[in-house]
This record gives structure tokens, C-alpha cells and sequence, in this order.
């Protein structure tokens, strides 16, 4: 076969790989997020292999999979224990947990990435992986602030790249966030909403914009809430009553700060913040920076607004 017949033979099987359906997935990161989205991967049938630094982390992600496996199950086979075991067999079946990144992405159709919110770490796993992975993967963010046209800089693929932003605890919130950058092909982004829907999730499609939808308009609530009682106005106690019992909020903003991690809050806040200084939403918030200067980040450090048995 000619060289150029092998390019269009090649290319055709590329352009034909692009509308297929994402059957196997790599998630890089197996903390709070890859681990649940790994989950609901894995229990849809997808094949499933999660990446992360140490053994002994993803041996730790394998066993929050199966703990939370068996919180679904109880609500999914209630008085079926044999359905409660076949599902949780079925679905770790369908996953390998492992340290390789570069080994983990040979075969993926997508690549979603969970590590720790940091640009430069994101950007060299990425321009890792674009050298690895085949040409019609696709690789998807699910960063929280940062715009994934800054990490899709790093590889030569921003036609196959986009963003999947789930929300904390994966298994149980039903929105993915599926975000665009202008180069997205519309085969890619056809390819990102068909996995999310794929895994249980309503999807919304947004811009690349800062926030994106949820936490662009969750963040500016929740650190209004803090400015509200740092005034004096109302205890933080109350203004989570009065949220969940007045607006319907499975939780208030200060259980919600210390559930998703006030390092974290603090870390987007002061990202936007440098980037539209100007913007009143964004304005530091003292004693958001205080907590946090304490090492007190909330459930996870087991103090923030609130006090948690550790
Ligand atoms: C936010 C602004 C920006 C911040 C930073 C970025 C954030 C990020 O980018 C966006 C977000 O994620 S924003 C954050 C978006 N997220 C939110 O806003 C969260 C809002 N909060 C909620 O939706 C609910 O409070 C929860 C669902 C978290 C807990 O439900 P609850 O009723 O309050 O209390 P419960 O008793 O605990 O659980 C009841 C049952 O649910 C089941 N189950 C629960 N967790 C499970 C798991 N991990 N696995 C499996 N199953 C799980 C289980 O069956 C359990 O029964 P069990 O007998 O105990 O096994
Ligand atoms: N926590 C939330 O509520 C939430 C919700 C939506 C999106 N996000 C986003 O998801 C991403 C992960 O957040 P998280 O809360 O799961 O963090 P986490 O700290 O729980 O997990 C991050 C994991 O990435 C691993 N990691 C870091 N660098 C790595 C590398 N180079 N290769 C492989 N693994 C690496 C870490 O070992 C860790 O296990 C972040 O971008 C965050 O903004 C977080």
C-alpha cells in the first residue's frame, strides 16, 4: 500500500474512529472526583482504567469505590443482596487501577483528567499523554476554575479537546458540565455529551468562561454568604436554615464550604480575583483567608466553619 493511500486509509480510520462511541475511558487522578467519575464509568459498562501516582493511592481510591459502591446498592437492590453483589462485582470488573499514565491511555477513547488543580501539572500531564495516546482520543478536563483552553495549549489535539466538569460526590449528583473551547470539532463535543449522558448525567453545554455555569454563579453565593455574616447580619448557622429551608439547598454555604474544601474555594476566588480585579464578586474574603491560613479547610481537615469528628 502506497504511502499516501496508508494516510487517508489511516486518516479515514481516525475520522471514522472520531464518531464512534467512547467505550474506554482513562482517568487520570483517582481522589474525590476521578474515583466518581471512575465509578459511574465503570458501573455503565464503560472500561475503566484509573491512574494515579502511588499504588497505595489508587489502592485507597479502589476501596472509596467499593465503600460508596455499596451506599448506591443499598438504595438500588434494596433486600437483594446477591443483585447488590453482581452489581458491585460487575463494575469493578470493568476497572484497573493502576500508576502507568503513559501505558493507561494506549487504547482510550477519552481521557479525563482529575489531578490537583494546578496549571503547569495539568499542562505536562497533557503534553505527556498527547505523545501517547492515539490520534482519535479524546481528553477532557474536570477542572473547577481553570479554562481549558490554557491546558489544552499543551497538547496538538485542541480539536479533540474539552471539558467534563462533574460535581462532588460524583455518584450522586446528576449534571455534567460539558464545556467547549473554540477549537472543539463538533464530532468531539457530540462525543462528550453522548459520555456524560452515557454514565447517568444531564448534561449542559457552556462556554469557556470562568466558573463555567454552576460555580461561576455557586461561588459569588457562597462567599456573599461569608461577607453576610462577617457583617453581623446573621449566624452562619442561620443562613444555612434559612438556604436550605427558604431556597430548597440540599445544603447551606458554609456546610457546602466546608464540603467541597475552603483551600479550594480560596484558590478560585483568588484566581479570578487576579484576573478581573475590578470585579466585586471576586474581591478577597478575610476570613475565607483566615481559615485557611489556619489549615483549616473544612471536612477534610475536620474544622473550617464548622467543627467535624475526624
Ligand atoms: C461550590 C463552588 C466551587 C467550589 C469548588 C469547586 C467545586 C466543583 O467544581 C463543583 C462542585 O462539585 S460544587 C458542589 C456540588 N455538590 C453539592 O452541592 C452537594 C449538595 N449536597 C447534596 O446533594 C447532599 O447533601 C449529598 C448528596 C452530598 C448527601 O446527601 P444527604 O441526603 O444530604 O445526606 P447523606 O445521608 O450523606 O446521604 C444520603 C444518601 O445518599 C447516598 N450517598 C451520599 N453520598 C454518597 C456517595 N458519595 N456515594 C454513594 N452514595 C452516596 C447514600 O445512599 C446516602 O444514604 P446512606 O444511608 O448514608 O448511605
Ligand atoms: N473537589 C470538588 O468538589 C471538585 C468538583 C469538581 C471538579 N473538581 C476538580 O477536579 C480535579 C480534582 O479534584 P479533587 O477534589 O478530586 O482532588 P483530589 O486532591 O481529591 O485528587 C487529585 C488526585 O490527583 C492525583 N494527582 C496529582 N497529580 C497527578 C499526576 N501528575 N498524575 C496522576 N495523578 C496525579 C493526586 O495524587 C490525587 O489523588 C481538580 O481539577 C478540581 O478542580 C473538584
Amino acid at each position: 500500500m502506497s504511502f499516501s493511500s496508508k494516510i487517508f486509509v489511516r486518516g479515514l480510520a481516525t475520522s471514522a474512529k472520531q464518531w464512534s462511541p467512547i467505550k474506554t475511558v482513562t482517568i487520570i487522578g483517582s481522589g474525590l472526583m476521578g474515583s466518581g467519575i471512575a465509578q459511574v464509568a465503570a458501573s455503565t459498562g464503560h472500561k475503566v482504567t484509573v491512574v494515579d501516582q502511588t499504588q497505595d493511592i489508587v489502592d485507597k481510591a479502589s476501596a472509596s469505590i467499593k465503600k460508596s459502591l455499596s451506599r448506591v446498592v443499598k438504595k438500588k437492590f434494596p433486600d437483594d443482596p446477591k443483585a447488590q453483589q453482581t452489581y458491585i462485582a460487575d463494575t469493578m470488573g470493568h476497572l484497573t487501577l493502576q500508576t502507568d499514565a503513559v501505558s493507561a491511555v494506549k487504547s482510550a477513547d477519552l481521557v479525563v483528567e482529575a489531578i490537583v488543580e494546578n496549571l503547569d501539572v495539568k499542562r505536562k500531564l497533557f503534553a505527556t499523554l498527547d505523545e501517547a495516546a492515539p490520534q482519535h482520543t479524546v481528553f477532557a478536563s474536570n477542572t473547577s476554575s481553570i479554562p481549558i483552553k490554557d491546558i489544552a495549549v499543551a497538547t496538538k489535539r485542541g480539536d479533540r479537546f474539552g471539558g467534563l466538569h462533574f460535581f462532588n460526590p460524583v455518584p450522586m449528583m446528576k449534571l455534567v458540565e460539558v464545556i467547549r473551547i473554540p477549537e472543539t470539532s463538533e464530532e468531539t463535543y457530540n462525543a462528550l455529551e453522548a459520555f456524560g449522558k452515557a454514565v447517568g448525567k444531564k448534561t449542559v453545554q457552556c462556554k469557556d468562561e470562568k466558573g463555567f455555569i454552576v460555580n461561576r454563579l455557586l461561588v459569588p453565593y457562597m462567599v456573599e454568604s461569608i461577607r453576610l455574616a462577617e457583617r453581623g447580619d446573621a449566624s452562619t448557622r442561620d443562613i444555612d436554615v434559612a438556604m436550605k429551608l427558604g431556597a430548597g439547598y440540599p445544603m447551606g454555604p458554609f456546610e457546602l464550604l466546608d464540603y467541597v474544601g475552603l483551600d479550594t474555594i480560596k484558590f478560585i476566588l483568588d484566581g479570578w480575583h487576579e484576573s478581573d480585579p475590578t470585579n466585586p464578586l471576586f474581591q478577597p474574603c478575610e476570613s475565607l483567608n483566615k481559615l485557611v491560613k489556619e489549615n483549616k479547610f473544612g471536612m477534610k481537615t475536620g474544622e473550617g466553619f464548622y467543627s467535624y469528628d475526624k
